[in-house]
């Protein structure tokens, strides 16, 4: 019976336990598991890796494994029963330590540590020293371990573990054998949060399962933790759940904004930025969606069946039609400028004012059209350009029309409103009424206004 007590998050309960369970690391499991079958144990072993992809849990099955007590020898294949694996996952066993170098980074925990290693085994086989976050340990602290590191006592294993190696001296990394534990892919991300989704009877669709493992971005402990958290909703894990419980950008709502930029409907862009700070999304998660969605663009750009992979596949058409439309270089242009200022926004106080300007430089120098959507009888659904433009709000951006090979998008889009008999321009800098709903005479008199000719193009009848 479930009580408070034996209540365990699912990422505690799903840790590996043995070298067969660790998921997505099948190289150093069999190094790992040849290194204690030929007795080949290495000094000092430095795990190093994203976030939650089992360092931590590894160098755990490797103490059990080098002291397990259901063998006379070291085994790849720890009992988890024994007192010794027991109080190794109890983290009260007495020849495993494992210490959070966050907080024992200064030199006397080096020299404690130095003396310590200096015991040998109490009924066991070997002492091991996890040293977790060791990257947080000092320089001078570093320095003192460096000896013991590289010669430690007989029968003595120190594991570093670490999220950072590029913090470490490299003195202390050239001394250890080296483990890089790798993100999880989304595929295999996706079975295991599906089996045990299936194993703990949480109520979840594929595409719920795959948003999940979207957001731990290849960390398998922050999916079990979102899975977890999720699963006390009672209800059916959705992608528009997760999304909505992680205060992400539902796949409309991003590939709307991404129609905005390439279509350099500036101000309806800014204004949709704006209402999605409102509503409290983050600048932050914002480019992080934009990036995703420049990616599937790309990939669906290269080759469509490249579908398959990309991270937003619920609505695909509107993607195909965005890629089919965008030159490459536009997007490659767009990736660019969304990684760059993903790193400059870290940096940056005004996020919000960051991201602005962000979204301004994504719009291509040339806006995209896009052909009106056909339905499904093949017919178009809007209707076909005339020259006469219906009474109604119309996006049109102004292109100035130097030679037809030359032609360049002025400053910003203007916004068209047409109504009974007259169109009114507006652009930031200026409102002029039209008493005419005629395509070319408009474009005839913002040439005459302008003072230069220009085309305009006409794109969204709302
Ligand atoms: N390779 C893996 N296979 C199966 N489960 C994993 C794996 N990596 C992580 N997990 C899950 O995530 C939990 C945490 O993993 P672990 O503490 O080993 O990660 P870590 O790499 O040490 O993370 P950190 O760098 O944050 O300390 C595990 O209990 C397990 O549920
Ligand atoms: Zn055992």
């Amino acid at each position: 019976m479930l009580t408070p007590e034996n209540y365990q998050p699912l990422h505690l309960k799903y840790r590996p336990q043995q070298f067969k369970d660790l998921i997505g690391q099948e190289l150093i499991s069999r190094a790992l598991k040849n290194a204690i079958a030929s007795l080949k144990i290495a000094n000092s072993y430095l795990f190093t890796g994203p976030r939650g992809t089992g360092k931590t849990s590894t160098a755990r099955i490797l103490a059990k494994a080098l002291n397990c007590k259901s063998t006379p020898h070291s085994t790849t294949h720890p009992c988890g029963k024994c007192p010794s694996c027991q109080s190794i996952e109890r983290g009260s066993s007495i020849n495993v330590n494992e210490i959070d170098a966050a907080s024992h980074n200064g030199v006397d925990d080096a020299r404690s540590l130095i003396e310590q290693s200096h015991f040998a085994p109490i009924d066991g086989r070997y002492r091991v020293f996890i040293l977790d976050e060791c990257h947080m340990l000092t320089n001078q602290s570093q320095n003192a371990l460096l000896k013991t590191i590289e010669e430690t006592p007989p029968q003595c294993v120190f594991i570093l573990c670490t999220t950072e190696p590029h913090k470490l001296l490299p003195t202390i990394s050239s001394r250890c054998q080296t483990f890089n534990f790798k993100n999880t892919s989304l595929k295999t991300l996706s079975q295991h949060l599906t089996q045990i989704a299936q194993q703990e009877n949480i109520n979840t669709t594929p595409d719920g399962i795959k948003a999940i493992a979207v957001q731990a971005n290849g960390g398998l402990r922050d999916g079990l933790q979102l899975l977890s958290g999720l699963s006390l909703l009672s209800c059916e894990i959705t992608s528009d759940l997760v999304i909505k419980a992680t205060n992400g950008l539902s796949p409309q709502t991003i590939s709307q904004l991404v129609q905005k930029i390439l279509t350099g409907q500036t101000l309806d862009l800014l204004i949709a930025g704006r209402e999605l700070i409102e509503e409290g999304k983050t600048p932050q998660s914002i480019l992080k969606s934009l990036t995703e969605t420049y990616r599937d663009l790309l990939l669906l750009k290269s080759d469509f069946k490249c579908h398959t992979l990309i991270s937003n596949s619920s609505n695909l058409t509107h993607l195909k039609q965005l890629a089919d439309s965008t030159e490459l270089e536009i997007l490659d242009q767009g990736l660019q400028q969304l990684i760059q200022s993903e790193a400059q926004l870290k940096t940056n106080l005004n996020a919000t004012v960051w991201l602005e300007i962000c979204l301004l430089k994504l719009i291509p120098a040339t806006p995209i059209f896009l052909p009106p959507i056909s339905n499904h009888n093949g017919q178009r659904k809007r209707e076909q350009q005339q020259s006469e433009v219906s009474p109604s709000r119309i996006w049109a951006t102004v292109v100035e029309k130097v030679n037809p090979n030359n032609r360049r998008r002025l400053s910003l889009a203007a916004l068209i409103d047409i109504s009974e008999g007259e169109a009114v321009l507006k652009v930031p800098s200026t409102e002029k009424r039209f008493f005419t709903k005629n395509q070319e005479k408009i474009a005839y008199l913002i040439s005459n206004l302008l003072g230069y000719q220009i085309q305009l193009i006409f794109k969204y009848v709302h």
